[in-house]
């Protein structure tokens, strides 16, 4: 298999797709992204990289930081945090606040926008934001083996000046005893991580740890990895996720600044950015990347 060719192949089809999506411009910053970009990357578990566009220009990871922050959460809490988040995909928006009342203020699962501010709210505890965004940025520097990873100022304003909706959640959650800092305390952690900035090469490392195996990182205990590729799988992409799981075959999460992290267990780890959306609000050419991608490599966990 000539993996370069394959990812060559699909940057240039890529690059020249007409039907692009929108870029999510609920959070104006990330309105201001020019949807022409197209970046991909892939690590693979015997160590080779192979990219392809704009691989090495940053991007606003956004949600895709929420796979992080459940990594750390467990491992500082352990099975405790499942009291306070489920693990079932919600059949809704990422920023849907429905289910939260019939469910007593305990989100779905922790890739949505409520289930990642519980995880944040526990990542908190006893810290100063300060000191909590510092864990989040060491964890996900050691992960992808890089120090050059820092968080956008402007994207954390923006999303904090348009933050009214995660507020509600942080608040309803907190009516039901689910929030244990102050709203405005957590929100702006939760705004923060999320304005974290990386490149394709650098996500696609940071993945590494999920693809489970010898040779990469082990930030998390192996029977970990498995459920957090387990709720990627089910969870990652929203009232998407049966929609990738159908195309792609891969635990996968998405990231309204346009970037998808997907697994391929003990095999690869691979990063795609393409700023503008589906209707789901995940990368609309991301996915159809990885969708050709897993096609032409037979890499889907289903083949
Ligand atoms: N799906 C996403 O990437 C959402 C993250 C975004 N920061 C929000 O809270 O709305």
């Amino acid at each position: 298999m000539d993996l370069a060719r394959i990812v060559a192949d699909i940057g240039a089809e890529m690059a020249a797709a007409p039907d692009r999506g929108a870029v999510a411009d609920y959070i104006p910053e990330l309105g201001a992204v020019d949807p022409a970009h197209f970046g991909m990357a892939i690590v693979t578990a015997d160590g080779a990289e192979v990219h392809t566009g704009d691989a090495a220009t940053p991007f606003s990871i956004q949600s895709i930081s929420k796979v992080f922050t459940l990594a750390l959460a467990l491992g500082r809490l352990g099975d405790q945090l499942w009291a306070r988040v489920g693990r079932e995909p919600s059949g809704l928006a990422f920023n849907s606040i429905l289910q939260l009342e019939s469910e007593h203020g305990i989100p779905r699962n922790p890739f949505i926008n409520a289930g990642a501010l519980v995880t944040t709210d526990a990542i908190l505890a006893g810290h100063a934001p300060r000191e909590a965004l510092g864990e989040i940025l060491r964890f996900i520097r050691a992960a992808a083996g890089d120090d050059d990873i820092h968080i956008n100022p402007a994207v954390a304003q923006s999303e904090q000046d348009t933050g009214d909706r995660n507020l509600a959640l942080a608040h309803f959650m907190r009516a039901h005893g689910n929030m244990k800092n102050p709203p405005a305390l957590t929100c702006g952690t939760y705004f923060h991580q999320c304005a974290i900035e990386m490149t394709c090469l650098q996500l696609a490392r940071a993945g590494r740890f999920l693809m489970g195996g010898t040779d990469t990182p082990t930030l998390v205990s192996p029977e970990r990895v498995r459920r957090l590729n387990a709720l990627m799988m089910t969870c990652g992409h929203y009232n998407g996720s049966g929609e990738f799981a159908f195309r792609v075959g891969l635990p996968g999460k998405s990231g309204v600044g346009g970037g998808i992290l997907a697994i391929v267990p003990g095999c690869a780890s691979i990063a795609v950015w393409s700023p503008g959306l589906d209707q789901n609000g995940n990368s609309q050419l991301g996915t159809l990347a990885v969708e050709r991608l897993v096609h032409a490599t037979g890499w889907s966990v289903f083949s």
